[in-house]
């Protein structure tokens, strides 16, 4: 089931409505919910008054603002810009929300990041200590979306996501840069990958699976806000060994230390903890990180076979197929 290439959104809906419809290429319908949906992607949130008549207009049953810049390290180079985007941006989208006066429920794409330098595990009730321009905005946005929920009672939720990825991860983001270089030195297209810091500890989860709880979110009786992580606990440098395994390589022969990828401040361990989700949404990862550098991998690998020509990966989970 898919929504939008370029975000790694996958999702279950019948009718959506984008800021920016060019920027959404593949759409899945499912006949079954009448539910009109509208998400928000990377720069949707400069034009407030649009927003209003946007939201006016289509009258969603629920909005995802998954619009950001998103990025860490670019947001050390782009500050300015990831805190308009980021954080004012949704506020932006919260006062179109109650000015245009409909009834929606709202999704805000709140971010492990925030949670920075307090150690793992982490989970809703952890306090925030963000590192960076991107995690210093979320925060903010986190906050806002919690007070329009208490000021104005809104249907407003926080979703907490670990890092979740698919073959849709944009190129630049760790996993992807990886698993592209993977299928890249397998075909003999290229022999170097240059990396900064090995030693960050991340919780990697499939989008696919992310993307379902965050719908779910938005389906509770009461809105709430929810960590979504696997519990795994995997360094940049497993992450590599697994993939490069994947493919028969070994990753010493190929990586080399660049600094220029080394950020400012880094976030050393983020650890989810998911066990609100699992009680009250019934939500449970059930893809981990090596299986999940195994998918993108062979997608990296399938990917390279159609260079030139639309191909799309598609999602193969269990609990998708009734
Ligand atoms: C939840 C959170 O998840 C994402 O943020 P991120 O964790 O910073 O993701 P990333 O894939 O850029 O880095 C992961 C780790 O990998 C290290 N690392 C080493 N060498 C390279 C490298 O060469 N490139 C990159 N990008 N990272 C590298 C890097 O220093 C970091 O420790 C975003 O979706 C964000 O929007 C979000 O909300």
């Amino acid at each position: 089931m898919l929504l939008a290439k370029g975000y790694e959104v996958h999702g279950l809906i019948r009718r959506a409505s984008t800021f920016n419809t060019a920027r959404v290429d593949h759409l899945y319908v499912d006949p079954h919910d009448p539910k009109a949906r509208l998400f928000l992607h990377y720069g949707d949130l400069s034009d407030g008054a649009r927003m209003v008549t946007l939201l006016a207009d289509i009258k969603p049953d629920e909005v995802y603002n998954l619009a950001a810049q998103s990025h860490v390290r670019v947001s050390f180079d782009e500050p300015e810009h990831t805190a308009d985007t980021t954080g004012v941006g949704t506020i932006r989208l919260l006062e179109a929300v109650r000015l245009s006066g409909i009834e929606t429920r709202f999704y805000q794409a709140s971010s492990s990041e925030m949670f920075g330098a307090t150690p793992p595990p982490q989970n809703e009730e952890t306090p925030f200590y963000p590192r960076s321009p991107y995690g210093a905005a979320k925060v903010y946005s986190y906050w806002i979306t919690k007070n329009y929920r208490e000021a104005y009672g809104m249907f407003a939720v926080n979703g907490i996501l670990f890092n979740h990825e698919s073959p849709r991860r944009g190129e630049t983001f760790v996993t992807r840069k990886i698993t592209r270089a993977v299928a890249a030195i397998k075909a003999g297209k290229q022999d170097l990958l240059y990396m900064g810091n090995l030693d960050a500890v991340r919780d990697w989860g499939y989008a696919a699976e992310y993307v379902e709880g965050m719908w779910r979110m938005l389906q509770a009786d009461e809105p709430d806000d929810f960590v979504l992580a696997t519990g795994g606990n995997y360094t940049v440098r497993d992450f590599l060994q697994i993939a490069f395994e994947h493919a028969g390589l070994n990753w010493e022969e190929h990586v080399r230390f660049d600094e220029r990828y080394l950020r400012p401040t880094e976030v050393d361990a983020l650890v989810g903890d998911a066990s609100k989700a699992q009680e009250k949404l019934g939500w449970k990862a059930t893809v981990h990180t090596p299986e999940l550098a195994r998918i993108m991998v062979d997608a990296d690998i399938e990917a390279l076979k159609h260079a030139g020509n639309n191909w799309i990966d598609s999602v193969d989970l269990a609990s998708w197929k009734n």
